[in-house]
């Protein structure tokens, strides 16, 4: 019934979307749903390449069929072992039993830890080479990005990277399967929101892969997440080598709690010197409307931040401390960083700041600025004085 959709001539795009869940990992909002990417390549031996989520099963079979027919599939390649992707292999084992599972060293005890059984796989290594007839499947590990196990499977003569979940992005795919057939420009940002919460720890191990997969000729990504790249390939390249590098544009994101409003007025007034400075990109939010994940991917696109928090018994608010520690967990080596507070009796909260400053190691920009109640004119001076540091430091590196 399904009108197949072709990577190249016997490879197909066989994955499904998925709009009802409304947290990916039961964590990333997905206002605009998610993909769940799996491509089937038919030749004298079939292969399927990663699969879904157990929730999307039953369309994704109706895919496979509609290609397949009756014919099973021999080769179930698993690039990584995420159950958004494995979930679906008991069923797949089930209904194609002569099924043979490729996978790494450190896929198959995943695969026996997960679904109690070892047998009908295949070890493939660095470099390894599967034919399937007139296909070549060759498969090049990937550790860290952002599963130990993960490892990437290039078709030497379509030349397609079936990149697990490196170059994926949250978004479905409303009709549009190939980054030419959509508005790009939602994705690129919904990839960085992908990118810098989920793998954004991974930068080394990013950045090793990058560097092997430079020595392939690429015609087409296709991710496990997001849309099959083949027109954008150099640009997602060049996003992901400036992410796993840490490199931030010229901009300041601000980002701050407040319950009763004064710790959000010093905001606005920092605010207000650096776009007086001459900053364009300044990007303000507030901890407790907007989803960490939104605000992590904004830190990952410019190279300076502002946190302000009032103090909350004896701390940070904790929605703040909250995006304070998942700063703590990425560990981003390098941002201009500034800092501010409010509080009643004892302040707590710069202190705070001030420690997860020294041990993230981003250069403090400006002095750190705490009132005691209502903002007063030397506060607000002190404000702006830390909006003019920050906006040099932006505009001119010092
Ligand atoms: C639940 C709660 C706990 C607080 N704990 C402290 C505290 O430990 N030390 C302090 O000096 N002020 C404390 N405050 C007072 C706030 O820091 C103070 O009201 C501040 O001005 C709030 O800033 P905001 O207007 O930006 O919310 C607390 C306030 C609340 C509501």
């Amino acid at each position: 019934m399904y009108k197949p959709v072709n990577l190249a001539k016997d490879v197909f795009y066989v994955g499904v979307n998925d709009r009802r869940t409304h947290l990916f990992e039961n964590m990333w909002p997905l206002e605009r749903g998610v993909a769940y990417n799996s491509y089937l390549i038919t030749d004298e031996k079939v292969a399927l390449i990663d699969g879904v989520e157990i929730g999307q099963v039953e369309r994704f079979l109706k895919k496979i069929r509609a290609v397949l027919g009756a014919r099973p599939i021999d080769y179930l390649v698993i690039n990584h072992m995420e159950p958004d992707h494995a979930g679906a292999i008991q069923i797949l084992r089930e209904l194609y039993p002569d099924m043979k599972l490729v996978g790494n060293k450190k896929t198959i005890p995943m695969i026996d830890g997960y679904f109690g059984f070892s047998d009908n796989c295949i070890e493939v290594d660095e470099g390894s080479k599967l034919e399937l007839g007139n296909h070549t499947l060759q498969f090049f590990m990937i550790p860290m990005v952002h599963w130990p196990e993960t490892m990437v499977t290039y078709l030497l003569e379509e030349q397609i990277l079936f990149s697990a979940d490196a170059f994926g992005s949250f978004g479905t795919l409303d009709g549009g399967i190939f980054d030419d057939e959509m508005d790009f420009d939602y994705f690129k940002d919904e990839m960085r929101r992908y990118y810098s919460n989920i793998v954004g720890k991974y930068g080394s191990p990013v950045r090793k892969a990058l560097e092997k997969l430079a020595t392939l000729d690429i015609k087409m990504i296709a991710a496990t997440h997001g849309p099959v790249l083949r027109t954008h390939i150099a640009e997602v390249l060049d996003m992901y080598n400036r992410w796993s590098n840490y490199m931030g544009e010229e901009g300041v994101v601000i980002a701050y709690a407040s319950m009763y409003g004064h710790t959000e007025e010093m905001a606005e007034v920092i605010a207000r010197e650096i776009a007086e400075q001459g900053v364009r990109s300044i990007r303000m939010y507030d901890v407790s409307k907007t989803h960490p994940s939104y605000i992590i991917s904004d830190i990952f696109k410019y190279n300076s931040l502002i946190l302000g928090s009032p103090t909350y018994s004896n701390g940070l608010h904790p929605n703040l401390e909250s995006l304070v520690n998942k700063l703590e967990t990425i560990g981003i080596p390098q941002r201009n960083f500034g800092f501010f507070g409010n509080f009643t009796w004892a302040g707590a909260a710069v202190k705070r700041l001030q420690g997860f400053a020294e041990t993230s190691g981003w250069k403090v920009v400006g002095v750190p600025v705490e009132e005691k109640h209502a903002l007063k004119s030397s506060k607000y001076e002190a404000c702006r004085e830390l909006g003019r540091a920050m906006a040099s430091v932006v505009k001119n590196g010092k």
